[in-house]
């Protein structure tokens, strides 16, 4: 089975987000926002490891707070942030090994994320070299002047899609983008950008919008909502067949 490394960026300073604590630590319906994140990779069969990239300021904190769950967990090493999330994904990207096949890079903060969307990602990329999630724009879009707030123009919709996470890449065609990064003199907001910008194209899987990123307070009370809604949906699920005594009632 080809191997896939994951790097899960957790190094933003969650400025958008407010609040005392960085977003990937904060509590999601009991487990922080990173570890419901990590834990639908960690234990895939087709991931060889997950490099978990944690702030240099937030190192200290997190050792004292996870090692207990990490001593559990074999596939994973704690990689240090950058400034910017390009860079805390190449401080990772060289920890990858040379024979590993693909590597996966998702954001920490998409904790909604479920097997069977990697599994279509994952599989894209196999066949592609070069995938990722996305979901079709629904809304109108529209250019706003920042300092009137008004209208300027209404951007064509059709064939834009809202970029997610995982973006999946052949290891090679992963470090030689970052290794060119510094040609480019865009604002880099995600790596599938930098895998075109080297010539090769990424094949988009259709994903749905429960994968969605923790931005702000608003989209975490919108994720806990979900799971909560999740787990009382499977507490008012029937019984199933009870096994080994008998029982009339069991609907096979
Ligand atoms: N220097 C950075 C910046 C971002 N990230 C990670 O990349 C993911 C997506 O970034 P974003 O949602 O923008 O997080 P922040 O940069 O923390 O948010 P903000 O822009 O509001 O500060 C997050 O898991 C974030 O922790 C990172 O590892 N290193
Ligand atoms: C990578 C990403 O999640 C794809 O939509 C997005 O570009 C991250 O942007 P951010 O500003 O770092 O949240």
């Amino acid at each position: 089975m080809s191997q896939c490394a994951v790097i899960i960026p957790a190094a933003g300073r969650s400025s958008r987000f407010g609040g005392a604590e960085k977003k990937p630590f904060v509590s999601l319906d009991g487990r922080p926002v990173w570890q419901r994140t990590a834990e639908v990779f960690w234990s895939r069969p087709d991931v060889s490891k997950v490099y978990l990239v944690i702030a240099p300021e937030d190192r200290d904190d997190f050792r004292t707070r996870f090692r207990p769950l990490l001593v559990f967990v074999e596939n994973v090493e704690v990689v240090e942030g950058g400034a910017e999330r390009f860079e805390s994904v190449a401080n990772a990207l060289a920890r990858v090994p040379e024979d590993v096949q693909l590597v996966a890079v998702h954001d920490a903060v998409r904790p909604l994320v479920t097997p069977a969307l990697l599994d279509s990602v994952f599989h894209a990329a196999k066949e592609h070299g070069a995938a990722m999630l996305a979901v079709p724009v629904a809304d109108t879009l529209k250019q706003v002047d920042p300092a009137t707030n008004r209208i300027t123009g209404t951007v064509p919709r059709a064939g834009v899609w809202q970029a997610q996470t995982p973006q999946v890449f052949r290891r090679d065609w992963l470090v030689e983008a970052y290794a060119r990064r510094t040609s480019l003199n865009v604002p880099i907001t995600d790596d599938a950008q930098l895998i075109e910008a080297i010539g090769h194209s990424v094949v988009v899987v259709p994903s749905a919008p429960i994968n969605f990123k923790i931005t702000t307070k608003d989209d975490l009370d919108l994720a806990a909502a979900i799971l909560k809604a999740r787990s009382a949906a499977k507490a008012s699920e029937p019984e199933g067949p009870r096994w080994g005594a008998f029982d009339d009632e069991a609907k096979w």
